[in-house]
């Protein structure tokens, strides 16, 4: 059934590889503008590289991707993704989320200070502001890269399992937190392993073998006003 909601990504007959390997076979989807979408499936279905696909740092092989929004999307990668030894603070990993802004300014305005205190006081990790990133916990460091992909701004936020290697307390904060960003106009897409959490959200797409499998609530077929970068 189709729903009314315009799309803020449109993909079709996208494929994309990584050498040999084909990850996105000949993908259609529609993401709804202002809702928040669960990409779900196997290890290894694509569902990162569909992400990285959208975010456009991935590119694709075949196809075509169409996004309504002026602004890359921002991209929250797995923690496992960031290394370990990155010689970094919390602060200012969170503060990379306003490099975008800064144009020709190289440093952060008072804006974008308050911007950055705002999402570790929302992410609950203003205590540890001044700790390197890679002397926290698995779920800190998560938590600090969620607020980086928060400090963006963007209009259509991508996670990454977001709420790998989180506690239950805090899987539901980022259930809750997910909602809250749609709510203010955000397109949210993540990639999830958690039943709970895919079914809170308002649209899923079952990605299997680099495919869809099962799109349950289509977008309706009005046009993308632009593409993006
Ligand atoms: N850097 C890479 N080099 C080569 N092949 C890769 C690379 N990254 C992913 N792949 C392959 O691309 C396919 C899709 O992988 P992808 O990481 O997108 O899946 P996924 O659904 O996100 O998996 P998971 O749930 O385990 O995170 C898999 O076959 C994987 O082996």
């Amino acid at each position: 059934m189709a729903c009314p909601t315009p799309a803020a990504v449109r993909l079709r007959a996208v494929s994309a590889v990584y050498g040999p390997t084909t990850a996105l076979r000949d993908v259609d989807a529609d993401v709804p503008a202002g809702r928040v979408t669960a990409l779900v499936g196997p290890n290894g279905s694509g569902k990162s590289t569909l992400l990285g696909v959208i975010a456009g740092i991935h590119p694709v092989a075949s196809g075509a991707v169409h996004r309504a929004h002026a602004f890359r999307p921002a991209l929250v990668v797995q923690r496992s993704a960031v290394p370990d030894t990155l010689p970094v603070t919390v602060r200012n990993t969170v503060a990379m989320g306003r490099w975008a802004h800064l144009g020709l300014r190289k440093r952060l305005a008072t804006a974008d200070r308050a911007i950055v205190d705002e999402c570790m006081e929302r992410l609950g990790i203003t205590d540890l502001a001044s700790r390197p990133l890679g002397s926290l916990s698995g779920g800190q460091r998560q938590r600090a890269l969620l607020a980086q992909g928060l400090a963006q701004r963007s209009d259509v936020l991508l996670l990454d399992e977001p709420a790998a290697s989180l506690d239950a307390e805090a899987q539901a904060m980022i259930t809750k937190l997910l909602g809250e960003v749609c709510a203010s106009g955000v397109t949210v897409i993540h990639a999830t392993h958690d039943t709970g959490a895919a079914l809170h959200a308002d649209h899923r797409v079952r990605i299997e073998h680099g495919r869809v499998a099962v799109d349950d609530a289509p977008v309706s077929g009005l046009p993308v006003p632009a593409s993006g970068p």
